[in-house]
């Protein structure tokens, strides 16, 4: 666990970048650290392996407080990975990988065959070991990025913004991938972004700091978007915080109808192919199961073109449908209740 007590940084000439912040994040759990810029972010994760020293308070990681130890031993300890990964310019992708396992006393080949290992992990083919950092996209520079951090085994992790340097689309990649590795690893891992959808995409635990470097609230995702402290917690996790907070819902319970109930299915041997629509038949864009989200479920609906969301088993059968009034008046039943 680290903890926060009552921790304040000044900086000399600035004014308070971190101010009084307690806060606990639990071990073996992802906890995202956001707020607008400036709000003290980065220089609450810097406290974490000494990179700043607080004015007051203290920062404790498994009840010992950092300022105690050793700055080289704490920060083998604590995995660093910031945005636009930090790589070695001219170290091939492997030796920047490497080199921390070897400076931890690991043989060269020791060190690589764990290196290769771990680039394999987080989704890099071993071809590319040989290559340099800018022979790389930004979403692979960011995959080996992670795959230093992680190559000490530390159990702690600080990712400053890891993600953000590259596109949408690999960043939702690397949202997935980095997801995967962490049920499997089970760090303890602090993260600071500037995007909410981020923080609540990743987060077992979000800490929303405001200017002045003031918590303003921390708690799970679904308590934040069910509970906002105040106005300001509110309005940063959006107007469309209802539609977010379905993602954190099961799609089980939703009431389906057998799927013969719509005459603007068509099947294929139980599979739902295509909708018959005025214009002509329209091939479906997507099907939801038990294990989905409702806002997965919603967003089917909505989509459609005859307002129906379609739900398959495991063989990607069709065992029901819901139509966009019934999945309405069910969505205001469960929030009523
Ligand atoms: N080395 C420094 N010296 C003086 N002031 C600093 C220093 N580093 C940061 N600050 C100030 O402290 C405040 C908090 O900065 P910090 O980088 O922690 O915020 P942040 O929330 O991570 O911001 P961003 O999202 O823009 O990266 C800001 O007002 C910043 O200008």
């Amino acid at each position: 666990m680290i903890t926060f007590e009552d921790v304040v940084k000044i900086y000399p000439g600035g004014g308070t970048a971190v101010d009084h912040l307690s806060m606990e994040l639990p071990t073996g759990k992802m906890t995202v650290l956001v707020g607008p810029s400036g709000c003290g972010k980065t220089t609450s994760l810097r406290m974490i392996n000494r990179m700043v020293e607080p004015t007051s308070g203290r920062v404790l990681i498994d009840g010992q407080d950092v300022s105690g130890q050793d700055e080289a031993l704490l920060r083998r300890g604590i995995g660093y990975v910031i945005q636009h990964a930090g790589l070695f310019p001219h170290r091939t992708v492997l030796d920047n990988v490497a080199t921390v396992p070897m400076l931890l006393g690991k043989t060269r080949r020791e060190a690589r065959t764990a290196s290769l290992e771990l680039l394999e992990r987080v989704g890099l083919p071993t071809e590319f070991a040989k290559r340099y950092p800018a022979q790389l996209s930004g979403g692979q520079q960011q995959r080996v990025g992670v795959a230093r951090a992680l190559a000490a085994d530390p159990p702690v992790m600080l990712m400053d913004e890891p993600f953000s340097a590259v596109d949408p689309v690999v960043r939702a990649q690397l949202h997935t991938e980095f997801l995967r590795l962490q049920q499997d690893l089970g760090k303890t891992i602090a993260m600071v972004t500037h995007d909410i959808d981020e923080a609540i995409k990743l987060g077992d635990y979000v800490a929303i700091l405001r200017q002045g470097g003031v918590l303003a609230q921390f708690g799970t995702p679904q308590e934040l978007l069910d509970a906002p402290a105040d106005e300001f917690v509110a309005s940063f996790v959006g107007r469309d915080r209802g539609l977010r907070s379905l993602s954190f819902d099961s799609a089980a319970d939703v009431p389906v109808v057998p799927p013969a109930s719509s005459a603007d299915l068509i099947l294929e041997g139980g599979r739902p192919i295509a909708w018959r629509t005025a214009s002509g038949d329209r091939a479906i864009a997507g099907t939801f199961t038990k294990a989905d989200s409702l806002r997965i479920v919603t967003d089917l609906a909505i989509s459609s073109p005859v307002g129906i969301a379609v739900r398959v088993d495991d063989n990607g059968v069709c065992d029901g449908i819901v139509r966009h009034h019934d999945l309405v008046d069910y969505l205001m039943e469960r929030r009523a209740s």
